[in-house]
């Protein structure tokens, strides 16, 4: 067969909401997350000699089994059954790592499609997402991407309606030096909350319900304005680090924000803006300070899916 490509997007949280502590560690939660086209690309090729091979053009990436592209192929594999497959796969890595935009996630998820179709398994979404929610708490949202409500550790998808939303476009920057430990900030976030221990579906689910009913998701309907965006892991990770205070600040006082968040668990931060042209003059007015204070900065759409095959052709 011939090569497979794949774009794996990454994503924003523009609702983290921490409800409570479940029986197998991870936290309950509820969460909006939006697509957006700062993406990886995935080429794979298979080959004859059933070994999994992987090589990126990014030097501070693993390319062995602690990759979640290897981790991916091998579970997809193992469960088929079907050890004499193998691929080479070329990873062109653009999602900043760690960033709290699930570049890893999306890339695992990449993997599971391009696979699924280079080897002809036609295993199906449902068995698709039981694979990814395996893998990693926000992978089944990569693999179906666009504007979803996320809840359980994350893996339990609803789809919004986003075609009015106000938001179309980001600001995205992240300081290269900054880092935030996901489990130190889930952590941080339960050590600090004293209503933390809902542990009654009853309460949760009236958390869910709020969500899925109230201003949001409105907003994002084109029904009305964009509300303060609410992410429970910034609340606790912007008082311990300077430069997501700053960045945060910096986002604040461009022109056009709609709203200002950290993403995920950080340290990438957005300001979400009417359309591109919005995003790109904000990026444009901020340019020295952004400069000056050592922050990355991308400009990208929102996007209406998450990992997809590609078949125009074009370059990665
Ligand atoms: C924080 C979030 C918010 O969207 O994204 P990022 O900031 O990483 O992008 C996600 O919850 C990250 O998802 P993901 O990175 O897939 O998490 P996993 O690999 O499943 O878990 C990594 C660690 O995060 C913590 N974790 C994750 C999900 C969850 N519902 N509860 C948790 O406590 C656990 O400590 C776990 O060991
Ligand atoms: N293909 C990959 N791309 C990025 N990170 C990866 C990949 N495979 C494994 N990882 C590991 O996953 C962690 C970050 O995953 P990622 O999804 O990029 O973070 P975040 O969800 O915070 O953006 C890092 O520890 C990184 O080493």
């Amino acid at each position: 067969m011939a090569d497979v490509t794949v774009r794996a997007p990454a994503k924003i949280n523009l609702h983290l909401e921490v409800l409570g502590l479940r029986p197998d560690g991870y936290h309950e939660l509820a969460m909006v997350m939006q697509s957006i086209d700062l993406a990886d690309t995935l080429v794979l090729r298979t080959t004859a000699d059933a070994m999994i091979r992987l090589r990126s053009d990014n030097a501070d990436l693993p390319s062995d089994g602690t990759n979640l592209i290897v981790r991916a192929a091998e579970l997809l594999r193992s469960r088929v059954g079907l050890p004499e497959l193998g691929v080479d796969i070329t990873l062109h890595k653009r999602i900043p790592i760690g960033a709290g935009l699930a570049g890893g996630s999306s890339d695992g998820a990449a993997a599971l499609v391009g696979l699924d179709a280079l080897w002809g398994l036609a295993l199906g979404s449902e068995r698709l997402h039981g694979l990814a929610a395996e893998l990693g708490s926000d992978m089944p949202f990569c693999l179906e991407g666009g504007t979803q409500l996320c809840f359980g550790r994350g893996e339990r998808l609803e789809p919004v309606t986003a075609h009015g939303a106000p938001g179309q476009a980001v600001l995205l920057i992240k300081h290269p030096e900054a880092s935030v430990s996901t489990p130190w900030a889930y952590g941080r976030c339960r050590d600090l909350r004293s209503d933390f221990y809902l542990d009654a579906e009853a309460d949760f689910e009236q958390r869910r319900q709020a969500l899925r009913q109230g201003p949001l998701v409105t907003a994002l309907a084109g029904r009305g304005p964009l509300p303060h965006l609410r992410n429970d892991l910034q609340a606790v990770v912007e008082p311990e680090v300077a430069s997501i205070r700053a960045g945060l600040d910096l986002l604040r006082r461009g022109p056009g924000a709609l709203a200002v968040a950290m993403s995920g668990s950080g340290p990438s931060l957005f300001a979400l803006h009417p359309d591109l042209a919005t995003a790109e003059a904000a990026r444009e007015s901020l340019a020295e300070p952004l400069e000056a204070l050592g922050f990355d900065a991308w400009c990208c759409r929102c996007g209406g899916s998450g990992v997809s095959l590609v078949t125009d052709g074009s370059a990665p």
